[in-house]
């Protein structure tokens, strides 16, 4: 039997799945670690946690299965993205802990920048806006912020990566300082257009060169490592919205996946040519594969599933997430509950960093049923003010099918309320682990034991379509009354 190996490293957890040479998942290890929050909006992730994580799942799912590491044809890596690592390129050791997406620090130091008159430029170059979620002002406050830092980082002595870079480095034992252009997409310092880093927003955020890894195509040869046995290469590499939007086969212009993780990203593939948006959506780069950059227009969502841990862990209304679905469906329907789930400000399209959460419309009947409703509401209302924005950007019109993945796809109540207020057909498909089959045929079909991109692209099946069954009126009513209260919260 012969597998390919795909490392799902998560913002809550790390995954470590087998597939065969079929494509079909073999074994699943999944460990969680620990989230730390040192300050109110700061977010932190002990890369040797992560590390010690990833390489027990590997262990792990290669027992359960039975496999030997002469049967892994293959590595695929697939990861959370922006998050920060910066380490000596001596002894491998992290300066710090990693500054994960979600943290919000560098909000005053990307303040300061826009009122600078900066934004247009970056924008230009990279497709990104000047927010705290991507990596280059963390790593600008790690080199000014960790005693020493500068200096070592001046004299070449320490290496940036996010999180598939800093596993590389790690699995290749300091061998390979590799990205791929997926991943260096989210930094805020590559240039998209021209496929490398940015000498000029290199020198604005003052990050060495040195310390920026060598960008890659997603399918190629970022090293091996012998660290669980043989000698296996790694051969894919995708951050993990651009390996769902592989999973889920998304390789035409105009289809669009939407992954309901922690948060929620949906990517619109745009094709060849970048699409600059006028609706504060990001230009990002889907995958690049034998030198060719294929585009996507991305909506950013922070807050998503985590709302759903929010009600488990915070208020503690439900002890599982599938709960949430059977609450709300309890929720009396003439109560208009709304819950702003801007826990850690506001992305797209409104990029509100500062922005907190609220609830409006409370009565005095008002209950766990009526805050689960809302709570999956808010990601149905999200996503539609991505999907605005996508129309308005891409010009595509309501008969786009939406492809949906990641944990909270799991509630029909959740994906059935996503498609009334869409207004607009949800596709669910029967693999959902598309974000590490992502990775995996990535690799997979660099060993060239996995078909090519049209034939995989027919192997994709559907679960279940949701159709819309509420009313236009009904629909619009609602939207409004989800604007409104971003509006106020925006303003509080
Ligand atoms: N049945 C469900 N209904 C609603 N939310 C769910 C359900 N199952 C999982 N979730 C949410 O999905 C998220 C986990 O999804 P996952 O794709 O594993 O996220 P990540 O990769 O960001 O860690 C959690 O935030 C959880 O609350
Ligand atoms: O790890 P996830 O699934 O929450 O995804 C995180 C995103 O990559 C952040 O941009």
């Amino acid at each position: 039997m012969t597998y390919i190996l795909a490392i799902d490293q998560g913002t809550t957890s790390s995954r470590a799945i087998l597939f065969d040479a079929d494509m079909q998942r073999a074994g699943t290890a999944q460990h969680e670690f620990t989230q730390h929050f040192p300050q109110e909006g700061w977010v932190e992730h002990d890369p040797e946690e992560i590390w010690d994580s990833v390489l027990r799942v590997c262990r792990e799912v290669m027992q359960s299965v039975g496999a030997t590491p002469d049967q892994i044809a293959g590595i695929g890596i697939t990861n959370q993205r922006e998050t920060t690592v910066v380490w000596d390129k001596q002894t491998g050791e992290p300066i710090h802990n990693a500054i994960v997406w979600q943290d919000r620090r560098t909000a005053d130091i990307c303040a300061r920048y826009k009122q600078a008159g900066c934004e247009d430029d970056v924008t230009q170059q990279t497709g990104l806006l000047l927010d705290p979620y991507f990596s280059g002002t963390k790593v600008k406050w790690l080199l000014d912020n960790v005693p020493g830092a500068r200096d070592r980082a001046e004299a070449g002595d320490l290496l940036f990566g996010t999180i598939d870079s800093f596993l590389i480095w790690r699995l290749t034992e300091g061998c390979n300082h590799v990205t791929d252009a997926t991943n260096a997409a989210r930094t805020l310092l590559f240039d998209i257009h021209k496929g490398c880093w940015s000498t000029e927003i290199c020198d604005l955020l003052d990050v060495p060169m040195s310390m920026l890894p060598e960008v890659q195509d997603c399918a190629s040869d970022f090293g091996k490592t012998t660290l669980i046995g043989g000698n296996i290469p790694i051969l894919g590499v995708a951050g993990d919205q651009q390996a769902a939007t592989i999973g889920q086969a998304c390789f035409q212009p105009g289809m669009m996946k939407s992954t309901y993780g922690t948060g929620c990203f949906a990517l619109l593939n745009t094709g060849p040519q970048p699409v600059a948006s006028k609706n504060r959506l990001l230009t990002t780069i889907a995958y690049q594969l034998d030198g060719q950059k294929t585009y996507a227009l991305e909506g950013s969502i922070f807050v998503a599933g985590a709302a759903v841990q929010w009600l488990r862990d915070a208020l503690q209304i439900i002890e599982t997430a599938p709960e949430s679905g059977e609450l709300a469906q309890q929720a009396d329907p003439n109560q208009h509950v709304v819950l702003v789930p801007a826990f850690t400000g506001l992305g797209a399209p409104y990029w509100k960093p500062d922005c907190r959460g609220a609830v409006f419309g409370l009565t005095r009947n008002s209950g766990r049923a009526e805050f689960a409703k809302a709570t999956l509401e808010s990601i149905a209302y999200q996503t539609r003010d991505l999907w605005h924005a996508m129309q308005g950007d891409w010009g595509a019109d309501t008969d786009v099918i939406l492809r949906v993945d990641g944990g909270a796809s799991a509630s029909d109540w959740a994906m059935q309320g996503l498609s009334d207020y869409l207004g607009a057909e949800v596709d669910r498909p029967v693999m959902q682990e598309t974000t590490a089959l992502g990775a995996a045929w990535l690799a997979g079909m660099r060993a060239g034991i996995y078909p090519d991109q049209q034939q995989f692209a027919e192997t994709w099946a559907l679960d279940r379509r949701f159709e819309p069954k509420l009313s236009a009126n009904d629909r619009d009513a609602a939207y409004a009354r989800w604007q409104r209260a971003v509006q106020a919260a925006m303003a509080f």
